[in-house]
């Protein structure tokens, strides 16, 4: 963990690509779009889907996005990209999408009770989890915290904090799982991989590349880290992934 110092930028993609078979894990919020007041609030820079489409066929289908959100909800944004994606934290891989509630009825009546004390919170229905985010409403975060910590011993689940929103998933799965269960195939097997992102939840993710002999690139501001490199923000990973 890189605590007290900041971190250099990467070194140029081209050069990297040049020596290595490169394995891209790209998170999605905050790295590849900016962080926007909601979640459908995003903006995708225009062309950014067929920049990723080439750089995947460059890389010989060695990309991967790997995001919080739900694949189909990242397929809405990115479109018919032909990459692999890995979504709600790593309890979706492609697989088909389990729709089943993960609620007891406890569980929905603290929910319903959160929301009806703060409005303005927005809940996220995901095939694995549920995402109760407060940008709109800060001042809910301590009983944001609370309800969802409750929620997660009650259902065995994991309450994971992100940027302004806790999330809950399956314990056994998060971004690293994910990245070192692709490592073990092809076509990601013997590339050296590099993970980028920006949230706590990418940390998980760091680390896996990292013991797989890669990089985390994490993007925004410093921070203590297991990344090796930092890039300032979205527009930075686009020039660094020349997208
Ligand atoms: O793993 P990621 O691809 O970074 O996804 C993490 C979460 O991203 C989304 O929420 C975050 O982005 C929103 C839009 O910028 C922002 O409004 C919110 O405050 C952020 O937490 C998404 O809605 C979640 O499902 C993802 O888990």
């Amino acid at each position: 963990m890189h605590k007290g110092i900041d971190l250099p930028p990467p070194p140029p993609f081209a050069g990297l690509a040049a020596h290595h078979s490169l394995a891209l894990f790209l998170d999605f919020d905050g790295t590849l779009v900016e962080i926007a007041d909601t979640p459908d609030g995003i903006h995708v820079p225009d062309g950014m889907p067929e920049q990723l489409t080439a750089l995947n066929r460059a890389l010989d289908g060695r990309i991967a996005i790997v995001s919080g959100r739900a694949i189909a909800d990242i397929r809405t944004y990115l479109g018919p990209v032909g990459l692999l994606m890995v979504g709600s934290h790593g309890a979706e891989m492609c697989e088909a999408a389990d729709t089943s509630p993960i609620l007891s009825d406890a569980s929905r009546t603290a929910l319903a009770a959160l929301t009806a004390a703060w409005p303005q919170l927005l809940v996220e229905i995901k095939p694995h989890g549920i995402a109760v985010h407060y940008r709109q409403e800060p001042e809910a975060a301590p009983a944001v915290y609370t309800v969802m910590d409750e929620m997660a011993a009650r259902e065995g689940l994991a309450a994971r904090r992100g940027k302004m929103v806790v999330e809950l998933g399956p314990k056994s799965a998060n971004k690293g799982v994910a990245v070192a269960r692709l490592m073990a195939g092809p076509p990601f097997a013997g590339a050296m991989p590099i993970f980028i992102g920006d949230d706590t939840t990418d940390e998980d993710g760091f680390n896996a590349v990292t013991s797989a002999g890669g990089h985390g690139i994490l993007v925004g501001p410093p921070r203590p880290t297991a990344a090796h490199y930092r890039l300032a923000d979205p527009e930075m990973v686009h020039q660094w992934l020349i997208l």
